[in-house]
């Protein structure tokens, strides 16, 4: 008998049942919510009369919709979209009695960063949210699974998923990272490499010693993408650097329960003789600060590189580039490190937490933004929030020029008033550059959050190694 992956292992000790055509029931711990994909999901329990099934592993907190700024607890800042949104959420966490954390509570923040900082994520576990980057719960070896707003539903009657099994990939990062290098380049190298579609059907296990040596911050920014490059889900197995981080945290087990835990988070590993469906390896000493040039993930280039011609690509990428570069207002052929901005926006699920702003901290520290830019930093949870203000970063942000925002996600997408505007320019932190992604018109590059502050102090895309 061949060894068992660790998604396989998660996947077996969460089997309710499984049908004759390979559909089946999966048992799911921790089911997160936000304001988008929630409104209709507990509409549909009201008119079944139906409860919520374990409203203790259920926990609910807006993020999409909320204004960053001071005074958002007043729906009159929001859209009417928005505050319908908001108001719903308020209403259904307290009418089926589940865990919530409102605006104006210090835990409030995007789902993502949320989960992991309570320590509602934790290994081995199945996670669920209706949201596409619920698999940055990956990073600490949970199989975690974005769903759309029927599944939702189902979940929170349930208590269950259907699922069909996904298959294996591995994808080994090896050796170390040069300086300069993140995590954020590291996820992005991986879309750039397999493209958005190369994860289809799969679950992504990362390793290999540059993944080993991330922290949980770094752990979580390369899970968050795996669905980028159209994995079903990304996953890490957990580790002492997992172990340390979970450890007495809000909803963390404790004493003997800590113990029993421990005794199965040991067994989560992949083992040696698993049998893998695909196989991709990089060397960490090969991947260099990256930025996106286009309008998807996986239109990716080292800093260094040129504004790619379309002739240069194949098959229908040709014309994907020749409309991408159009869109984007770019010309073959132009350094990418000659693109000037208007914006720099650090936040995201991607790169919202203490880490990334102790990075763009440590660039920043001392300068100024470029002059006439708008710049904005958004904490990915208000505990990140006030970590940052007693580590002093904030008081370096805005004397840089950054607005120093309350959290949320922001600039990350066009549902808030956070928003660029047609033809501006955005140097983001966040995962996605699609066309309208950030407002209509406006036009994304994905980096990491030292290349973003390296941005801000020049006003142009910059190799951040220049100022390091
Ligand atoms: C609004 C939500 C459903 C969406 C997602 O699923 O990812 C959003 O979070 C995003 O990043 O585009
Ligand atoms: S920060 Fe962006 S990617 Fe993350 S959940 Fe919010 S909108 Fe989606």
């Amino acid at each position: 008998m061949t060894g068992k992956t660790l998604y396989d292992k998660i996947w077996d000790a969460h089997l309710a049942h499984e049908a004759e055509d390979g559909t089946c029931l999966l048992y799911i711990d921790r089911h997160l919510v936000h304001e988008v994909t929630s409104p209709q999901a507990f509409e549909g329990l009201r008119m079944a009369g139906r409860d919520v099934h374990a409203p203790d592993k259920t926990i609910a907190v807006p993020d999409h919709n909320v204004p960053t700024t001071e005074g958002r607890d007043d729906p009159k800042n929001m859209t009417e979209d928005s505050a319908i949104q908001v108001a719903a959420l308020d209403k259904n966490a307290k009418d089926f009695g589940i865990h919530y954390y409102p605006v104006s509570d210090v835990r409030q923040g995007i789902v993502h960063i949320v989960g992991p900082e309570q320590g509602w994520t934790l290994p081995g576990m199945t996670v669920v949210c209706g949201d596409s980057h619920t698999a940055t719960h990956g990073a600490f070896g949970a199989l975690a699974h974005g769903i759309g707003t029927s599944e939702v539903e189902h979940v929170l009657a349930t208590q269950t998923l259907i699922q069909k099994k996904s298959k294996n990939m591995k994808v080994e990062i090896t050796g170390k990272l040069a300086p300069g290098v993140t995590a954020k380049d590291i996820t992005l190298t991986v879309i750039g490499r397999t493209g958005t579609a190369g994860g289809t059907g799969y679950v992504i296990e990362y390793m290999g010693e540059a993944i080993r040596s991330l922290s949980m911050e770094g752990r979580m920014t390369v899970c968050n993408m795996a669905i980028e490059g159209g994995a079903r889900a990304g996953i890490i197995a957990p580790d002492e650097t997992t172990f340390e981080y979970c450890k007495g945290r809000p909803h963390a087990p404790k004493g003997a329960q800590w113990e029993a835990a421990m005794a199965w988070w040991k067994t989560l590993y992949s083992d040696d003789d698993a049998h893998w469906d695909e196989v991709i390896t990089i060397r960490g000493e090969d991947i260099a600060p990256v930025v996106t040039w286009g309008t998807s993930p996986e239109d990716v280039l080292p800093i260094t590189a040129d504004v790619p011609a379309p002739e240069n690509f194949t098959g229908g990428k040709v014309d994907a580039a020749k409309r991408s570069l159009d869109y984007m207002g770019l010309t073959a052929g132009t350094p990418l490190s000659q693109i000037e901005i208007d914006t720099v926006f650090i936040g995201s699920c991607t790169n919202g937490r203490i880490e990334d702003l102790r990075a763009a901290a440590e660039i920043l520290k001392g300068k100024k933004i470029k002059d006439g830019l708008r710049a904005m930093i958004v904490p990915g949870s208000g505990l990140v929030r006030a970590q940052a203000e007693e580590e002093g970063l904030a008081d370096i942000f805005k004397e840089a020029g950054f607005e120093w925002r309350l959290a949320g996600c922001s600039m990350c997408l066009a549902m808030n008033p956070d928003q660029l505007s047609p033809g501006e320019r955005c140097a983001a932190t966040s995962n996605r550059n699609f066309e309208g992604r950030q407002g209509r018109g406006g036009r994304t590059h994905l980096m990491s959050p030292a290349m973003a502050a390296a941005a801000a102090i020049t006003g142009r895309l910059t190799d951040v190694r220049e100022l390091m």
